[in-house]
This record gives structure tokens, sequence and C-alpha cells, in this order.
């Protein structure tokens, strides 16, 4: 990390971290442990290997990425240990004829062997950049391919949405994830909630998330408490000894009462408001007198729900409480914000109670980062949205496609070749650095064959795009940033980790330092990645090695 007094170290020696027990060595796929036998067996036991982790392209038509599922990396690492139990079941599945010795090697396999860079956890990143790059025994590289890719797709997708949300949003909104109804099963729950919150939400309904990830958890409540009360019949006080906050008869009279003068206030007609809505705004009100959020819209917003809800309330104010606000989950919520603030206006200056004209508006109801931005178009008086579906399930793009590539064999760079030049992989061990312009933003990424001397800040560094030979440019950053770090050195964490609030940190402070135009929502410009001139030719001579020649007749 660029500031290693962030964070704690974790705790060296191969104690067990503390990671959701499912992320385990065979939570990979067949093919990495057929293909782990057949390496033992060719003799490649010695050999060493070099992984590159990336994606090809940011998700959502945007152009960037936040990097996300280091620590989990990190902690499966930790954690990498065969059980006797997932032999004994591997010897089941497997053919008959593997050899019982393998079996032994498996069951001593460590990675301590193994030699982890990566970029740090909550940066801007960009398409061909290796987040990882896992050197180490051959077989047990391979071995970290799925899981790894696992711990970091989803989480790196999750937290750019959340980004994106957030970028939308503005940073005064409150932006709460309410997705785990609609989540992937309840893993895809539980990281949807930890990494919007890493990517820029304020809380989440998830409360299990809460508890395993520190991360506040918030709620309101559902159209079936609502509907449950039909009139103020319903209203049944649990506690007779009066003991309740509020004193049941005398708040239902106060909220009645104040009904009757609001809705002449607010030019509603009485008779429209529904009875059982009142009953149940009471109950709740009554449950919870200091933390009251109403959700308006079961029978109707301007009609029924908002002059309950300001009944409520008001009386809510007479006795010494002050509610929350209101939820929005259906109808035009910009329309619907403008009015509920109206009223809130009004009632604070007739009422002579300043702060209800700063209530809180929260709206839900298939929220997406589009229609947030047609949202502020429209000027909404929104404080807060509450956003499940296309969150979580990432709608506009469900997978981010990152890919684990070998680069190098026994110290041999390896590339592999597709008629997409997109698909082609950059060869060999690489560093990575960031140049900065005198204003602070990033510039370029650039990457350069291990051991070429880093670019320095003042002087001109050519950039080349990977494969279009015509693209280059001469670059003099103000500021270099060397972006891969060893996280992982003779089997422990040589990095402190930092916690969930420095990540958030670490995803806005990043953000920041990248241009207005990479990140707009249409058509955003591309950001540049390039290769040292040494890498270009490097890459184009092993290319041109390594292409069958083809022969017409
Ligand atoms: N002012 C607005 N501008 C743009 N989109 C909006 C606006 N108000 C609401 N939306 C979005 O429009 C869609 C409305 O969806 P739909 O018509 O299914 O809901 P509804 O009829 O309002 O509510 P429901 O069906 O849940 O009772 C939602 O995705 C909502 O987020
Ligand atoms: O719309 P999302 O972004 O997924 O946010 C979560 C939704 O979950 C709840 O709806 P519920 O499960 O009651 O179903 P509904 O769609 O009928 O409102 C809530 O009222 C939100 O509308
Ligand atoms: O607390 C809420 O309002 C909530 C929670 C989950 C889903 N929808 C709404
Ligand atoms: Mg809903």
């Amino acid at each position: 990390m660029s500031t290693p007094t962030e964070g704690t170290a974790v705790k060296v020696n191969h104690q067990r971290q503390k990671q959701n027990e499912i992320i385990q060595p065979l939570l990979t796929d067949l093919y990495q442990l057929t293909m782990a036998y057949a390496y033992w067996k060719s003799g490649k036991v010695e050999d060493t290997a070099v992984f590159d982790l990336f994606f090809r392209k940011n998700p959502f038509s945007g152009e960037f990425t936040i990097f996300a599922g280091l620590e989990e990396c990190i902690k499966f690492l930790y954690n990498f240990r065969y059980s006797d139990s997932d032999i004994a079941y591997l010897k089941q599945i497997l053919p008959p004829y593997i050899e019982e010795e393998f079996f032994r090697y498996l069951k001593d396999l460590t990675v301590e062997d193994v030699t982890l860079f990566a970029i740090p956890e909550g940066s801007v990143v960009f398409p061909r950049v290796p987040l990882l790059r896992v050197e180490g025994p051959l077989i047990v590289v391979q071995l970290l391919e799925t899981t790894f890719l696992n711990l970091i797709n989803y989480s790196s997708l999750i937290a750019t949405n959340a980004a994106r949300f957030r970028m939308a949003a503005g940073k005064r909104i409150k932006l709460l994830e309410f997705g785990l109804r609609r989540a992937q099963g309840p893993d895809g729950g539980l990281s949807a909630s930890k990494y919007a919150y890493l990517g820029g939400f304020d809380g989440t309904s998830n409360v299990l998330a809460g508890k395993l990830f520190h991360i506040p958890v918030k709620g309101t409540h559902a159209h079936a408490y609502i509907s449950s009360f039909s009139t103020l019949a319903d209203l049944k006080t649990r506690n007779e000894n009066g003991s309740d906050l509020i004193e049941s008869r005398d708040f239902v009279e106060a909220c009645t009462r104040r009904r009757d003068q609001l809705a002449a206030l607010l030019g509603i007609l009485l008779q429209e408001a529904n009875d059982g809505e009142l009953a149940a705004f009471i109950s709740y009100a009554m449950a919870f007198p200091d933390g009251f959020t109403a959700l308006v819209d079961t029978y109707e917003v301007l009609r029924s729900g908002l002059l309950n809800f300001c009944a409520v309330a008001v009386a809510l104010s007479d006795f010494g409480y002050r509610p929350i606000g209101i939820r929005l989950d259906s109808g035009d919520l910009a329309y619907l914000s403008n009015r509920a603030r109206d009223a809130f206006r009004k009632i604070a200056e007739e009422l002579a109670i300043p702060w209800f004209s700063q209530l809180s508006i929260v709206a839900s109801n298939d929220i997406n980062e589009e229609t947030i931005l047609s949202l502020n178009d429209q000027h909404h008086q929104i404080d807060c949205f509450g956003i499940g579906t296309h969150l979580v399930t990432c709608q506009k793009q469900p997978a981010l496609g990152c890919v684990y590539k070998l680069v190098e064999i026994n110290k041999q760079p390896k590339i592999k070749l597709s008629e997409d030049l997109e698909k082609v992989t950059i060869p060999g061990r690489k560093d990575i650095y960031r140049l900065y312009g005198s204003d602070g933003h990033a510039l370029i990424d650039l990457m350069q064959k291990h051991g070429e001397p880093p670019p320095l800040a003042g002087n001109r560094v050519l950039c080349r795009h990977p494969f279009l030979e015509s693209k280059r440019a001469y670059v003099s950053p103000a500021r270099v940033e060397p972006l891969l770090h060893i996280y992982w050195q003779n089997g422990t964490c040589s990095q402190p980790l930092p916690s969930m609030e420095q990540l958030r940190h670490r995803v806005q402070h990043q953000l920041g330092t990248i241009r207005q135009d990479h990140k707009r929502n249409l058509n955003p410009t591309p950001y540049k990645v390039s290769v040292s001139d040494s890498l270009y030719s490097y890459l184009h001579k092993l290319w041109l090695q390594n292409a069958p020649i083809g022969e017409l007749s």
C-alpha cells in the first residue's frame, strides 16, 4: 500500500483467518485438480509460473472499474490446505488409477512459495492491467485460479456498480442497499451488501451483513404492515399498565385531531384518507417514536399516505419526538417527492415546526443508475434511495469477465494468441505504473517488462498502444505511482490491510483522481492503458514467433 500506516497488519504465520467457510480449496473447477495431477505426473512439480489476473472490458458501458476482493484472496491463502475429507472426496471422484502419492502431495501442499503482487483494493483499475500477479510453483498457482476469479469478479462488479450509483446520486444523497431478497443466493446477497458499502453505499437492510462486516443496518417497513390494519379499532395497546413511551389513548387522539387540522391546511379531503393506514402509522410510531419512517404509497400518496403521515408526525412532535420521514415505493418519484416537500414546508411554516421542512424522503422501486440521472434532471426532493434488484443483480451487466492467464513459465514468457486482439495476452512478468498529470489526474497506465527502469516524474516516456502501432504518445508525468505491491510472500501477508472504512474512503479518493470524461455515464472517454517501447517490441516479437505462417495453395 502507498500508506503503510493505514490499517492493521494481518496476523502472520498461518493463523486461520475468519472467512466464509465455503471459501476453501475445493471451491474450484475440477479441471484445476485434473491439471494438477497431469502436471505432477509429467514432472512439472518444480516448474515455476507467473499468472496475471485481469479483465478485458469495463462493465456497465463505462470506462472504469473498482477493484475489490483482495482481502478475501489473502484470507484464502492463509486458509489454503486440503483437509483429510477433501482428499477422501477427491479419491472418490478422480479415476481409480490416480497414484496414491499424488494425494500425499496434495495433502502436504501449501502456498508458502507463492508470491502475490496486487493493486491495492479499492483502486480504480482499467482493462488489461494485471490486478494480481501470482508467482510460484506452477501447480500451486494454477490451483488458485478459479477461487481467485470467483473472489474478485463479483466483488469488483458490485463495487463498481455501487460507485456508479454514488456518482449518479451525488455526495449528499443517502444510498441504502435493499437487495437481499433479489440477490443471487445467500452468498451473493452477503457479498452484494459488503461490496456495495465498499463502493459508496451508506448502509444495508441485510442484518447478517451488518453483523459480519460492521455495515450500518437501516430500514423502514413493508406494505404488509400497513395493510394489516383496517380501522382505528385495530389499534390495541399491548401494554395496559401505561409503560409505553407514548400513552396510546392520548396519542391516538392527538393523531386524529392533527389529521382533521392538517386536511384543511393541505386541502385534502378527510374522508379519502385511509383509516387502516392511519392506524398502522400510529402503531409504528408508538413502537418506534424516535425512528418513525412511514411507507406512504399503500393506498394513495397524495390523498391518504401523506396526510396520515403528517398527522402522526406532528402528533409525535407534540409529544416531544422527531419523526424521520416517508418512503415512496411507486408512482412518479420526482413529482411525489416535490409534492411531499411542499406539504412539509407548509406545515413547518404554519405550525412553526422548522425541522418539518427537512423530513427525509426515501424513494425505492426498481431504481437504476439511469432513473437517478433522470430524477436529477427533474429536480426531485429525495434524500435517500433504497436500491435492490438493479444494484445486487448488476442487471445491466451480470459479470465482469476477469481472467487468469499464464504469462511466464520457468522464466520463459508465454503469450496466448487469438483472432480477437482483445484476447491476446501481454507476456512476461510486468511492472505497472500510473502516470499523473500536473493537475493531479491520472493520464495513463504503463506496463513495462519487469526490471525496466521505472518512469520518472518530469521525464518524457514513450507510451504505446499494446497492439496498434500508430497509437503512441510521449508522456511527461508530474507523478508516477507503482501499482503492484507485494501482498503475500513466504507464507504470510506482507502488507497492512485497510479497514472497510479506509477502503470506502480509498474508492472515493481514487475516483477523484480520474478525469470526469472517463467517468461520465454517456459515451465516456476510454482511459489509456499502454506498454513501454521495450515491452511493445518484446510482445510483437513473441507474437510473430508463435503465430504460424499460413500456406496458400
Ligand atoms: N420521475 C421519474 N422519472 C424516471 N423514472 C421514474 C420516475 N418515477 C419513478 N420512476 C421509475 O419508473 C418505474 C415505474 O415502474 P412501475 O410503473 O412498474 O411502477 P409503479 O406503477 O409506479 O409502481 P408499482 O407497480 O410498484 O405499484 C420504476 O422503475 C421507477 O423507479
Ligand atoms: O425495487 P428494488 O430496487 O428491488 O428494491 C427493493 C424492493 O423491495 C421491496 O419491494 P417488495 O419485495 O415488497 O416488492 P415490490 O416490487 O412489489 O414492491 C421494496 O418495497 C422495494 O421496492
Ligand atoms: O427497509 C426497507 O424499507 C426495505 C428493506 C428491504 C427491501 N425493501 C425495503
Ligand atoms: Mg417495492
